[in-house]
């Protein structure tokens, strides 16, 4: 079977976009392993695709898949990503949707310059959203990790993300820290881990070692929860610029039960065709 897709990237973390209204396939794990090799197959961060909606309320579904196969509840670079893709497909001439995920709802809106904002929902704080295997909800909490014990903010995006203060990004370990804890017993489902380092009250620099893919250029949702887990410890005002290795995302977010939204922006790399 061949399969059209097109390819596209928020601040370089890459994404196959699959258009499932018009062409049905039914995609195993094992098949999307393969499409996200870098050798083998298209190769990518995560997979996104645009389904029919199950809610009366919502435009599209979106479903991602790591790279790895696994399906997640959210993606927020990808969900600007699936605001263009489903214009340039011609499945809707609306300028605002409602996408639903498995994590809930999100509002996406094409802004100019490309930029897309994504409202991401109220970002969910209770440990067991994660879910995070702790006592009762805190601001951060103590995870050991081999013989070190680390000061962690535990935020769901719908997606479950752990977050460290570190002096400096650039020279945290996120090679070999990064999977200890995205493995860690303590988070079930297994989590993102975000390296934050706050540069001032509007402004940090953030690395994540995401579920699934390993370090990406950026992480849409990793950049929520950075931001969050900051502003809950007092060192974020409620807009934000994040530095990613890929490039900048803005975020607003006024304080805990408010909706937090992302802006950035969102490109086209190429179309394609795959045999499956
Ligand atoms: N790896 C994530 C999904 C992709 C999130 C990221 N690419 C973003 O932009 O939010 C997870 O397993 O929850």
């Amino acid at each position: 079977m061949l399969l059209h897709f097109t390819k596209m990237h928020g601040l370089g973390n890459d994404f196959m976009m699959l258009d499932l209204i018009s062409q049905k396939v039914r995609l195993r794990p094992e098949q999307i392993r393969r499409l996200a090799d870098r050798h083998r197959g298209v190769g990518f961060d995560q997979l996104l695709t645009v389904e029919a909606p199950e809610r009366h309320d919502a435009d599209f579904k979106y479903r991602i898949f790591n790279a790895d196969g696994s399906e997640v509840e959210n993606c927020g670079n990808g969900a600007r990503c699936f605001a263009v893709f489903v214009h340039d497909r011609r499945l809707t001439h609306k300028k605002e949707l409602l996408v639903e995920t498995a994590g809930g709802l999100l509002g996406l809106k094409l802004a100019d310059q490309g930029q897309v904002s994504v409202d991401m929902g109220v970002p969910r704080l209770h440990p067991d959203a994660l879910p995070f295997l702790a006592q009762a909800q805190a601001t951060s909490y103590a995870l050991q990790v081999e013989q070190q014990t680390y000061d962690i903010g535990a935020v769901s995006m719908g997606n479950p993300h752990a977050v460290l203060r570190v002096e400096s990004a650039i020279q945290a370990p996120v090679e070999t820290l990064g999977p200890l804890i995205e493995q860690h017993a303590r988070f079930p489902k297994r989590v993102n881990v975000g390296f934050l380092e706050v540069l001032d009250r509007q402004s940090g620099r953030l690395r994540v070692y995401e579920r699934g893919a390993g370090e990406t250029q950026a992480c849409g949702t990793g950049a929520c929860a950075a931001m969050v887990y900051g502003r809950l410890r007092g060192w974020f005002d409620e807009q934000v610029t994040l530095q990613l290795p890929g490039g900048h995302l803005q975020i607003h977010w006024a304080g805990p039960d408010q909706h937090l939204t992302m802006t950035g922006p969102a490109q086209r790399v190429f179309e394609g065709q795959i045999y499956l």
